[in-house]
């Protein structure tokens, strides 16, 4: 801009120089034109021409002639100026023009040089200012920002806790300029990351924890996605079932086998598994499966949705237990419970369900029943001169015939003793009963072979039917049982069908209850006391009150004779109450003459426990003895408890909530399900005596209480051992850690006075 300023100024000045020419010459050009003085107009040309940057004048003199000056040098810019020369009087004349050629040369060169000069010195400025600029650049920026990127290459996992630092003074102007900000930015990002990196080991470090934990779990676990396709099955799972979890992935978990059959009795299941977790939440049951080898094993399972953090269902989460131990042993409870072991026959209690069964489908069906009662005749001599073990092969020889002579319907079960009880349904009349007896008696014609000898054993038969002699379980059995001893009467190997006239033989039953009435009122009843011990000591704990019934005329009457009746008579509620005050009585004597807290286990009816009263006789026989709650057990049957009534589990609640102890007495000979220990308040498991007693002989029994010691454990419940009359027993007891033992090899039940005798002779006290 300035060069071409100045360029512009001097060709103003040319200009300006032109005008001056014009305004200066053109009147005395004129003039001596006009005065045609050559001369004088040479030298004012020549005046003219020495003007700087004048070179050329060409004067066209009119009308023809020219005169020229000075030359235009070749190539040369010029500028030139032309004006005429106008002669002014009365009259204007023109008398020619002069032009005048300036030559711009200089002014170019001057423009040259001035470039040259700008341009050189701007060249110089501009380096040094850019080399000033780079430097004041590389200075404060450039070698940061080199270490920022050098930072950001190095960044790794590695180095997190090394904060970005610049190689400059950490002024408050500093931290919030670019570079501050770019730093702290960085430095933030790098504390996040670090807090990131924290937690995302933690969760890692927990992922592994709950995943090793699912892994290891001793249950099976599956996890399925929302489609119940199979995502995750742990190792416990492969073991269970033998499918690998890799095989399985994505498949449903009821249609793992290649058995389409199974595969459709799962598919059923399994839909109302599906519907009951969603309408519910969770389902848990017990399911029979099958292994991948096709065998078959129960199982425990639990469904329950996996859910998010908005409660939608992600997936399935399904865990399994194996349980086929536990039913193995609750079927072989269940059997020992409903089916004679010696025979195998129904037992009494699967007889009478049986009997009711019957009965209930005769009263639909408008037909007949027969009940008939067998007794071997002699069994009691044959068994006492042979030995037992030919009197059980008679047993079940004579179970063999009764059973061949019925039909598919009937039944034969045997109630216990040489007693068998046949039920037979949809009878045509009472005489096809008596064809059944009949068959039965012929059956037994032939000798049995006993000990290598041949004995000729017969039966007598009692037939009750239904509905003519009665349209009741309990009194069909009873006139069955009477038209028994009617047969027997008649002289064995016979059979009577019942008549009411026969209900005198239940006479004697009569007096026992009469006798039983004025019982307690003559102070007949007494109790014997025998002790229970902790089983790896010996020591004594508890006693068990058993009661005895001193009759003049019957002598000792045992209670397995009289109880029955005492409950079917509803007398167990006064006899209960007094074993219960003279219990605890007892118990508080032996306390203040030992100086012990020495407990007292009593036995309960269930028709005493399910008086309305009982909680509050219990209250006051502890009241007025001063017992500790505590220290009375009361030992109750599983019977009582299978009726799974609210009201007993009131009572029971009740009277554990008062601090009183509970047990299940005779475990093992009921229904033996071990869900209802979990949800009744028991502290103590009485395994039955009929088990304990085997033990050393029948490695079934061994291992039966083996596992109800440990089921009773894992319910956190204490085990008593009834029954040990051997020391070897003893031995197996404590092998398997049952906490508490009861039999005659410690003591039989002893009166009151003896056994204060055996308190203070024995130092295990
Ligand atoms: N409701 C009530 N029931 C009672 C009461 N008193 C007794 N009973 C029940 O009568 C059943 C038979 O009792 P008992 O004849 O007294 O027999 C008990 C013991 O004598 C017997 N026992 C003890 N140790 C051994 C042994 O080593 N071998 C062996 N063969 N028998 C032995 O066991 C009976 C104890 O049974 P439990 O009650 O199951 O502990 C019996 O069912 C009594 O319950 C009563 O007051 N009220």
């Amino acid at each position: 801009l300035q060069i071409y300023s100045d360029y512009r100024k001097d060709l103003a000045q040319i200009d300006n120089r032109m005008q001056v020419i014009e305004s200066g010459y053109a009147s005395s050009l004129a003039r001596s034109l006009w005065a045609l003085d050559q001369k004088l107009l040479q030298t004012q040309m020549e005046g003219i021409l020495s003007l700087p940057d004048v070179v050329h004048l060409r004067l066209r003199i009119e009308p023809d002639s020219e005169l020229v000056m000075g030359d235009i040098p070749l190539d040369a810019r010029t500028k030139s100026h032309s004006f005429s020369l106008v002669h002014r009087g009365d009259e204007e004349f023109e008398l020619g023009e002069l032009t005048v050629t300036a030559d711009l040369e200089r002014i170019y060169d001057d423009l040259k040089r001035k470039v040259v000069v700008i341009l050189f010195t701007q060249f110089l400025k501009t380096f040094f200012v850019s080399i000033l600029i780079i430097w004041i650049f590389q200075h404060f920026v450039a070698r940061h920002l080199t270490t920022m990127a050098n930072y950001a290459r190095d960044f790794s996992l590695k180095t997190t806790s090394e904060p970005l630092t610049l190689d400059r003074p950490n002024t408050p102007s500093n931290r919030i300029d670019e570079l501050g900000r770019v730093t702290d930015a960085i430095n933030q990002m790098r504390e996040r990351l670090n807090a990131d990196m924290e937690r995302q080991h933690k969760d890692a470090a927990e992922i592994r924890k709950f995943s090793k934990a699912i892994e290891q779990s001793p249950s099976s676990v599956l996890i399925c996605d929302r489609q119940w396709r199979i995502e995750f099955a742990n190792q416990k799972f492969t073991q269970l079932t033998g499918y690998d979890a890799k095989t399985i992935v994505g498949k449903h978990p009821g249609a793992l086998g290649e058995n389409q059959l199974e595969n459709r009795e799962n598919h059923h299941l399994w839909q109302s598994i599906r519907l009951q977790v969603q309408r519910v939440g969770v389902w848990q049951g017990e399911v029979n499966s099958v292994r991948r080898n096709g065998e078959r094993f129960w199982e425990q399972l639990i469904v329950t949705p996996i859910k998010d953090e908005t409660g939608g269902i992600t997936g399935y989460l399904i865990l399994g237990e194996d349980i086929s131990i536990r039913k193995r042993y609750e079927q072989q409870l269940l059997r020992q419970a409903n089916y004679d072991i010696l025979t195998g026959l129904p037992n009494r209690m699967l007889a009478l369900d049986r009997l009711k069964l019957a009965l209930a489908q005769a009263r639909r069906e408008s037909s007949l029943v027969g009940v008939m009662f067998l007794d071997l005749d002699n069994f009691k001599h044959i068994n006492d001169t042979l030995g037992h073990d030919a009197g059980d092969n008679l047993l079940i020889e004579a179970a063999r015939r009764i059973s061949s002579c019925l039909r598919g319907t009937s039944t034969v079960a045997r109630l216990g003793g040489d007693e068998f009880l046949v039920i037979l349904p949809g009878l045509t009349g009472p005489e096809a009963s008596s064809q059944v007896a009949e068959r039965i008696l012929k059956t037994f014609a032939p000798p049995y072979i006993l000990n290598g000898q041949e004995v000729f054993v017969t039966t007598s038969i009692g037939i009750a039917i239904f509905p003519t002699d009665s349209d009741n379980s309990g009194t069909l059995l009873q006139h069955a049982d009477a038209a028994m001893y009617q047969a027997k009467h008649k002289g064995k190997s016979a059979f009577a069908h019942f008549a009411p006239e026969m209900t005198e033989v239940s006479h004697e039953r009569l007096k026992m209850e009469s006798s039983m009435r004025r019982a307690l009122e003559l102070k007949e009843f007494e109790l014997y006391f025998q002790p229970i011990v902790q089983t790896d000591s010996g020591n004594l704990c508890a006693v068990e009150a058993l009661l005895r019934w001193n009759n003049p005329a019957m002598g000792m009457v045992m209670p397995d004779r009289f109880i029955p009746l005492a409950e079917e008579t509803g007398l167990i509620t006064p006899i209960g109450e007094w074993v219960l005050e003279e219990a605890c009585r007892a118990a508080v004597g032996w306390i203040q003459t030992t100086g012990r807290d020495i407990g007292i286990s009593v036995n309960v009816s269930p028709r005493q426990f399910r008086d309305p009263g009982f909680t509050e006789t219990v209250m006051h026989a502890l009241s007025t003895s001063g017992l500790a709650p505590e220290l009375l057990e009361l030992e109750i049957t599983e019977r009582l408890i299978l009726d799974n009534s609210i009201e007993t589990a009131e009572i029971l609640r009740q009277l554990d909530k008062a601090g009183i102890r509970l047990s299940v007495d005779d475990f093992g000979t009921g229904y033996s399900a071990l869900s209802y220990l979990k949800s009744y308040p028991f502290d103590t498991l009485k395994i039955d005596k009929s088990f304990v007693q085997d033990v050393m002989k029948e490695p079934e029994d061994a291992s039966l209480v083996r596992a109800i010691i440990n089921m009773a454990h894992s319910l956190g419940l204490r085990v008593i051992a009834e029954g040990v009359e051997e020391e070897a027993q003893t031995h197996f007891l404590k092998k398997e850690n049952c906490d508490f033992s009861q039999g005659y090899f410690y003591s039989r039940p002893l009166p009151a006075p003896e056994f204060d005798d055996w308190l203070s002779s024995n130092h295990r006290v």
